[in-house]
Formats: structure tokens, C-alpha cells, sequence
């Protein structure tokens, strides 16, 4: 059909896996008669279509295929089985770097660039003063690429893909590393770029831009496409993956994902089930304190009372632990907080200020406390912290226990205010004659 513009037919990529180098040289010498490798399928069996116009997103948990998916439209790499057609001029803005040569300079690697999209050195000529100024990097582009900082790098490689007028612009994560202004600049083109009816096909872990921009999203886990569909679906569904990771439900997200919204139902509110390991916890949180409590137990959950890591910004969620007693303590404090991925606090509270008596907790017992609040930061990504402290002695600050960085809250915003929360403002407009 005309209007498809990319066609993926039943791709996949396998890697094989060797356990020692030799495995592998035997293998491409011919001397090896039995197989030696673990066959890896970085991809199997994907087939979608992308409309002409259509803005396309992919996304997955790590390792999921959506930068595969990317290399091997853009002809970076080979699939071992399917196919894929493409009708139009791509630009693509894969890993950073990719496309560009260390040696030379920025100049000369938009006329690299540029050249290798197909464009003549006259017609690189007459847009390079919108790639110069889109970029801005002022006198750098005169100096060898290999001294950039990454975000002068995907400046100019931005630059050069938006300005070269592709007919489909594949962007994988790169704008992730630019600053906030210049992540405004690019999404403001992509909007640009859209009007103009052209196509855009991106991979982001970045759900508020997923929602924002796309038309249609694609959703793949491990190799495999789960599902595509409208993007708000598609982020629902992927949360369920992310939810689900550690336990065994994944093998039937894959095959059946219609399913998996409705049959899922995983009964969080029983006592006995175990919350955090429904969580994606990071590997290196830190944990600290005495011990004479210990937090054995926490979720986050959403307004349906589902445990979540992703939470829509300006829904009610609840922070939810349960801390162990190993000591009777009198008046155990406990607390939130989140910070951003700098490390800067944002926000908080604890059963103190917000006026909760907990009174006194025998050895043996265990508390459940939750905190239930609107979620009014932006977009974007947090860190969780839960503490459990008191007062001893002579106002002796002393903490039973603490976790650090416990895991990622994604904020997911359809809106994006100035600053780090949104007041939820509500405006007035009125217009008309002036009364005399
Ligand atoms: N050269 C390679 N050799 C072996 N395996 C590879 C190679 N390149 C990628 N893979 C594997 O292919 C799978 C898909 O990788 P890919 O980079 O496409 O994932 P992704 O969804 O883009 O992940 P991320 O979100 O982390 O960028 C992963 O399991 C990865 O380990």
C-alpha cells in the first residue's frame, strides 16, 4: 500500500552466544562439528507497519530489541530471518556517535552526514545555517568532534538529522542526554515535523514523551512484540510488564496481551502477599540503622490499589511499608521522601509533622503505615527513600532503619508546568470591548 511507509515483516536477530573466544573461531573456520553456541534472539518474529505521517513509538524494558529494531531499519545491522522495506529518506539519530567521525570536525561532519543521507555539497551549503543555529554550539564546531561533552554531541547530531528535512526521522534515547532546553527545542520540531506530514519512529523510556507525542505505540519484551496500540494502552500495559518482571506471569504477558488487562489480578491486598516483590528495586539501594526495626516490607500503589513503579502525574498514590519490631520503642517516626536522580530532595513528610501518634510498639510486632498524597512533580524520574526514626533520651535523634534509592517512580505527565511541581493551576481568560 502506498501510505506505508515502513514495512517490518517477521523480523529477527539472533546473536550467538559462545562460552570461550576458541568456540568461536572454531565455529567460523569450519572446524567445529557440533554446535558450541547458545543462539540469542535479540528479536523474533516482529512485524508491524508504520503510516506515512504517523508518529511511532517503541518501548520496552532493557534489552527488549528497540534499538535492534532501529539498526536494522536504518540498515546499521543484518536480520537473520524477516524483512524490512522502507519508502522515503531516513535520518537517523541512533547511539551518539554513530555516523560521525572522531577526527574531524563538527563542520565536516554535517557535510559526512549529510552526503551519506544523499544530499549534494551545495545542498548541504543552503541549510547550514539552520543547522548551525539549531545546534549552537558556538565555536566548537570548528574543533574535533572527540573533544565534545555528550550534549554537545547530540546538539549537533539533532541538528543534522531535523534540519536534513527526512522524510522519516528515527530517533533512539538521544535527546535524553541533551539539557532540558534543548529537549524543549527538539520536541517542539518533532511537532513541526509532524504538521508537515512527515514520519517519526522513536524509542524512549521516557513514558510523558511516549503518551505526548505518539500517534501509535509498539511494545516489545524480550524479543518479542507484546502489543501495539494507542500509547496511553500501551504504557498501562507496559507497567504490567515492569510490575510483573520478577514473577513467572511474563511468559503469558508475551502470548496472550489482550488477555493479560483483564485475567491478571494479582491480590495486593492480602497480608500475606509480598509487595516489594512485585517492585523493580534497585540493586544498590542502600539500607541503614540500628536495627531494632527493620522495614521488611513496602509498595507503591496506585489509585486502583495496584503496585506500581509508574504513577500518572496528579492521580492519588499511597506509599505503603511495614517495618518489623525487634525492640519495644516508644513513638517510632515513620517517613517518605523523594528525590530526583541528583539527589536533591523534593519532597517528604513523616508521621510527626503530619500529626500521627504511632504510641508504643512491642518486640515482635509489625507495623503498616501508608501515606496517600496527589502526585504533583513532574514528569520524569524520582527516587524513593522510607525511614523508620525516633526520639531516645535526651531528644537523641536515632534511626531504627533506613532505605536509600529503593526504586524509580516514574511520573508520567501529559502536561509539563516550569519548575519541579505543578500547582495545579486553573486559568481565566475573558476578552471584549473596553467599558468606558
Ligand atoms: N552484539 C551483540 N551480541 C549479543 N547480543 C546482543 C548484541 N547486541 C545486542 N544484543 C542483545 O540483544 C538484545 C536486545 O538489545 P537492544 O539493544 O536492542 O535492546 P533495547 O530494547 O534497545 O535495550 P535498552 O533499553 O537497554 O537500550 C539484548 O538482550 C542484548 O543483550
Amino acid at each position: 500500500m502506498s501510505d506505508k511507509i515502513i514495512a517490518v515483516e517477521h523480523l529477527s536477530k539472533m546473536y550467538k552466544l559462545y562460552d570461550k573466544p576458541m568456540d568461536r573461531l572454531k565455529e567460523s573456520l569450519g572446524l567445529s562439528r557440533k554446535k558450541n553456541y547458545k543462539e540469542h534472539y535479540a528479536l523474533q518474529d516482529v512485524s508491524f507497519q508504520v503510516s506515512k505521517g504517523e508518529t511511532v513509538g517503541i518501548i520496552g524494558t532493557n534489552g527488549s530489541g528497540k534499538s535492534t529494531i532501529l539498526k536494522i531499519i536504518t540498515g546499521v545491522l543484518n536480520p537473520t530471518d524477516g524483512s524490512v522495506s522502507v519508502n522515503g529518506r531516513i535520518s537517523a539519530l541512533l547511539e551518539l556517535g554513530a555516523g560521525f567521525n572522531m577526527e574531524y570536525s563538527g563542520l565536516e561532519n554535517v557535510y559526512l552526514n549529510g552526503t551519506m543521507i544523499g544530499f549534494s555539497r551545495e545542498e548541504i551549503d543552503a541549510k547550514l545555517d539552520d543547522i548551525l543555529n539549531f545546534a549552537d554550539i558556538g565555536e566548537f564546531i570548528h574543533q574535533p568532534v572527540k573533544t565534545y561533552s555528550s550534549g554537545m554531541f547530540v546538539r549537533l547530531a539533532f541538528a543534522v538529522a531535523i534540519n536534513i528535512e527526512p522524510e522519516i526521522l528515527i530517533v533512539d534515547e538521544a535527546l535524553s542526554v541533551g539539557d532540558v532546553f534543548f529537549q524543549a527545542k527538539c520536541y517542539r520540531k518533532f511537532e513541526e515535523f509532524k504538521k508537515m506530514g512527515r514520519t517519526i519512529l522513536f524509542v524512549s523510556h521516557d513514558l510523558g514523551s511516549i503518551s505526548k507525542y505518539c500517534d501509535r505505540v509498539i511494545l516489545l519484551n524480550k524479543g518479542k512484540k507484546v502489543a501495539e496500540g494507542r500509547p496511553k494502552e500501551m504504557v498501562d500495559l507496559y507497567k504490567k510488564i515492569l510490575v510483573g518482571q520478577d514473577v513467572s506471569v511474563i511468559e503469558e504477558i508475551e502470548e496472550e496481551a489482550d488477555k493479560i488487562l483483564d485475567e491478571r489480578q494479582l491480590d495486593y491486598e492480602h497480608d500475606s502477599e509480598i509487595w516489594k516483590k512485585y517492585m523493580l528495586i534497585n540493586p544498590e539501594l542502600q539500607s541503614y540503622g540500628d536495627g531494632r526495626a527493620e522495614i521488611v516490607d513496602f509498595g507503591i500503589f496506585d489509585e486502583e490499589g495496584k503496585i506500581t513503579n509508574t504513577v500518572y502525574k496528579m492521580q492519588n498514590f499511597t506509599l505503603r511499608m511495614k517495618i518489623k519490631f525487634n525492640k519495644k520503642i516508644i513513638n517510632p517516626i515513620f517517613a517518605f521522601s523523594l528525590k530526583d536522580l541528583k539527589g536533591t530532595e523534593l519532597t517528604g513528610t513523616n508521621t510527626v509533622i503530619e500529626k500521627t501518634e504511632t504510641g508504643t510498639v512491642l518486640e515482635g510486632e509489625v507495623a503498616d503505615i501508608s501515606f496517600t498524597q496527589k502526585m504533583r512533580l513532574q514528569g520524569g524520574q524520582y527516587l524513593l527513600q522510607l525511614g523508620c526514626t525516633g526520639f531516645e533520651g535526651n531528644d537523641d535523634f536515632v534511626v531504627y532503619h533506613r532505605l536509600y534509592d529503593i526504586c524509580c517512580i516514574q511520573v508520567i505527565a501529559d502536561k509539563t508546568t516550569v519548575g519541579y511541581f505543578d500547582m495545579d493551576t486553573r486559568v481565566n481568560y475573558a476578552k471584549g470591548a473596553v467599558h468606558e
